[in-house]
């Protein structure tokens, strides 16, 4: 009989050993990321800096299952996703991951309203749409509901997206760097915005970000560099 790791009941994510390499356009291989352990409790709030190009984009798009590692073990809310198909990581992401990405993602053919409602339905949840009237309501985008990514400002997107993200009462939220597009006065209410949705769901966050002003609002800081012990034999 094969044993099965434990799973601690507050954990929401455990990477452990995980390496990530890239093809270099000129050939060889490029290791980006050899991180021995990384653990997310439920609710826990985490802030990540790191160097430009340290790999913090690599290593949110691993955790949501849109990249593999060329090993090691990475577990969102106790489900191993190295074991998983494709398919199954994209099962496992709408159900238990909200992504709010640096290019926000939004579907251009839909309202704001629309692309929260297909939060939901890619959750493989039932469209609740009084649920996602409350979170434009939330977002402060109750008299934009119909209008269209291109018809809004790049601050309303991002809002948008932020909604999106948290439609389908994700167990983790990933955050890219969420306050880079926006004036301080905005960023504000962005996070605001994050930090409280969390909070008041019970939803972990891991928020990239080059900014100090942001890391002021978390207890958990993790520099990438420390994590990685690529850093380290450098
Ligand atoms: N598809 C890819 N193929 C080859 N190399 C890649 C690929 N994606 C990322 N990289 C490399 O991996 C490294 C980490 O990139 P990543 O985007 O994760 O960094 P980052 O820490 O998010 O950077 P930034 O703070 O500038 O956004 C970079 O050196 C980048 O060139």
């Amino acid at each position: 009989m094969t044993e099965q790791p434990t799973v601690k009941s507050s954990e929401v994510l455990k990477l452990t050993d995980v390496i990530k390499t890239f093809d270099q356009p000129g050939g060889g291989k490029l290791t980006v990321l050899d991180i021995p352990e990384l653990t997310i409790d439920a609710g826990e709030q985490m802030a990540l800096i790191g160097q430009s190009g340290g790999g913090k984009t690599t290593l949110l798009h691993l955790i949501a299952g849109l990249l593999t590692p060329d090993s090691g073990s990475i577990r969102v809310a106790g489900i191993e996703l190295t074991r998983l198909s494709e398919q199954g990581r994209d099962r496992c992401r709408a159900a238990t991951v909200g992504y709010v990405f640096q290019t926000f993602n939004l579907l251009p053919a839909f309202s704001a309203i629309e692309n929260i409602q297909l939060g939901m339905a890619f959750g493989n949840r039932a469209i609740d749409t009084e649920r996602a009237f409350d979170l434009l309501g939330k977002v402060g985008l109750s008299d934009r509901a119909s209008y269209r990514p291109s018809q809004l400002s790049v601050g309303q997107q991002q809002r948008v997206a932020i909604a999106r993200a948290l439609a389908g009462k994700p167990k983790l939220l990933l955050a890219d760097e969420p306050t880079a597009n926006v004036d301080p006065a905005s960023s504000d209410t962005v996070l605001d915005l994050i930090i409280g949705s969390c909070r008041d769901e019970n939803i972990a966050l891991m928020m990239v970000t080059h900014s100090m002003e942001v890391t002021k609002r978390f207890e958990r800081v993790e520099h990438l560099d420390e994590l990685n012990r690529i850093f380290q034999t450098l």
